[in-house]
């Protein structure tokens, strides 16, 4: 079987809101969310380099693993935990500067084919997405379902996996059911009408990931 070519991660990373300000990004720390993610979309480096370096810097005091996505050049600038690329961002992002500067990689996918580019860059994770239809993100393609899921889940042995899209509370503990490490949202926390309690729930199902 395939292994990570990239700094490792626990097999299961647990809980990992992906969220889009450096607010969020210390409310979720504070609660307690060991992995996550700060997704900046379309702005310049200059527009986001200062959110950038303090979401880094928040994460490194809560001693959390914060992945960086898209920025990969800011990313290593400012020595985050880790990047996530989607397909297309590994066309231009430079792989080896990432794995150089010691930063972990998580790469998104949405087929069989795709899992084969991702695994052919050996990445720390590997998400598949999207299960669920959402409303957070235009998907080219249909959501793969849980039965899909599982598929992909046991082709992928023991690599690290995410699954992300359309999780919600009531969706969570089927998703988990497939053996995926970790579950990534944005709407079921930051839409949520009580964000601390959907948190504290999706904490208790998931974890925080392993040490
Ligand atoms: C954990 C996780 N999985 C998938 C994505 C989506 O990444 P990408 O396909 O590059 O799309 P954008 O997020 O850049 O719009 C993600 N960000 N995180
Ligand atoms: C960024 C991203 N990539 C695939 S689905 C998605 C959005 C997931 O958002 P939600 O958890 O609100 O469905
Ligand atoms: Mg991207």
């Amino acid at each position: 079987m395939v292994q990570p070519n990239f700094p490792t991660v626990p097999q299961r990373l647990g809980l990992y809101p992906v969220v889009d300000s450096v607010e969020w990004i210390e409310r979720l720390l504070k609660a307690g969310v060991k992995t996550l993610q700060l997704r900046i979309k379309d702005k310049r480096d200059e527009e986001v380099e200062s959110d950038v370096s303090a979401a880094i810097e928040l994460g490194r005091r809560f001693d959390a693993r914060l992945f960086i996505n898209d920025y990969w050049q800011l990313a290593i600038k400012h020595q985050a935990y880790g990047v996530h690329l989607g397909q297309e961002d590994l066309e231009t992002a430079d792989l080896n500067a990432i794995r150089e500067a010691g930063l972990r990689l998580g790469v998104s996918t949405h087929d069989d084919m795709e899992i084969d580019v991702a695994l052919a860059a050996r990445p720390s994770y590997i998400a598949l997405g999207h299960v669920f239809p959402t409303q957070t993100k235009q998907m080219p393609s249909a959501p793969q379902g849980l039965a899909q899921l599982a598929r992909h889940i046991t082709r992928l042995g023991d690599y690290p996996t995410v699954a992300i899209g359309g999780i919600s509370l009531e969706r969570a503990p089927a998703v988990l059911e497939t053996g995926v490490g970790s579950i990534a949202v944005v709407s079921a926390i930051t839409q949520a009408t009580d964000w601390q309690a959907a948190t504290a729930q999706l904490l208790q199902l998931a974890g925080a990931g392993d040490e």
